[in-house]
């Protein structure tokens, strides 16, 4: 992180509220994963993305369409494994033996949520912790919680880490600030936590969930506010400080009945460009960076199980 961008302590601060746009700051992690994938493939290796969807959620396809579409920008191979409903634990288990011992597979994902069937846990664990292109393998949350990055560097969450690229990439300096976390969840919500208290942040963080007794007058004291909770509009920008920076991560999907057509809704009411210094969007902010992200564990994938 570099310049300090304290946040505005006035009334009037978000009359000037900046957009942390998404997209364009994964456009740019893509152009530069980009010629890291060309520089693989000039030594003869090419990344390949594996994912396991299991049913037919619209959502979840819809999202997997995307990480292959992303993968064809940048020169990744893509594997798609697509499974019924009903597919059982073996049988899914089965199908992650495959990826794990396929040589054109670099990394892969098992799309979530599961169908509730499924045991998620014991489905993230028999992912090989060199192919968790999610980084959700417990060895690798576990090396993220004990800070260790050397020799090997492992994969981090995506979306925790399209948080922190974000941010980096608008120079916003997290030291010292109080971010208030809200959603305790495995993919958001616990992990960056961990992130935003490594020493390079040095941020402290209050992490809140459906426990937390008086949850408004945490996010009254927030210099940053993470919300990761998946509750449509749950919180009131009223609620926040002026001149918070305010990352709107969690998402509602609504399907229009008559036109058929999704709608995407964040956790944060409308009005934030009113309250804050800077702000994430949603859509537009933190999703595109978790598909950047994603490709590129995959690039590193390649580049360490491939070292010169
Ligand atoms: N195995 C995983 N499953 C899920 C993850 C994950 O990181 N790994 N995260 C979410 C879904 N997700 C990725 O899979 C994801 C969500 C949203 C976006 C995105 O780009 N959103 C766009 C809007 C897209 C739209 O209009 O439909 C945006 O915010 O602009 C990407 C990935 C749960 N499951």
């Amino acid at each position: 992180m570099t310049e300090n961008l304290n946040a505005p302590q006035n009334d009037d601060a978000g009359s000037n509220a900046q957009l942390l746009d998404g997209r364009a700051t994964a456009k740019a992690l893509k152009t530069d994963l980009a010629e890291r994938v060309s520089a693989l493939k000039a030594r003869g290796v090419t990344p390949g993305l594996g994912t396991v969807l299991v049913g037919a959620d619209p959502g979840s396809q819809s999202y997997v369409a995307g990480k292959h579409r992303d993968c064809a920008e940048v020169g990744i191979n893509s594997i798609e494994v697509q499974l019924g409903e009903d597919t059982t634990q073996e049988e899914l288990l089965a199908e992650l033996e495959k990826l794990n011992h396929d040589p054109a597979c670099t990394g892969y994902i098992v799309q979530l949520p599961l169908p509730k069937h499924l045991d998620t846990q014991k489905v993230l664990e028999a992912i090989s912790p060199e192919k968790d292109a999610d980084g959700l393998h417990p060895m690798n949350l576990g090396r993220l919680v004990a800070n260790v990055n050397e020799p090997i560097s492992s994969p981090l969450p995506c979306t925790p880490k399209g948080c922190v690229d974000l941010l980096d990439h608008y120079g916003l300096d997290l030291k010292g600030k109080h971010v208030v976390v809200v959603g305790r969840g495995v993919t958001i919500g616990r992990p960056i936590g961990l992130l935003l208290t490594r020493r390079d942040v040095n941020a402290t963080v209050t992490l809140c969930h459906t426990g937390t007794q008086d949850l408004a007058a945490h996010l009254a004291q927030a210099d940053v506010v993470v919300a990761a909770a998946g509750v449509k509009h749950m919180i009131e920008p009223a609620q926040l400080k002026a001149g918070v920076i305010a990352l709107d991560v969690g998402v509602t999907r609504e399907v229009n009945p008559e036109t058929g057509k999704a709608k995407i809704y964040g956790d944060i009411a409308p009005g934030i460009e009113s309250v804050a210094s800077w702000y994430s969007p949603n859509p537009g902010g933190v999703g595109p960076m978790t598909r950047a992200e994603l490709l590129a564990n995959v690039v590193l994938a390649a580049e360490q199980q491939n070292q010169e």
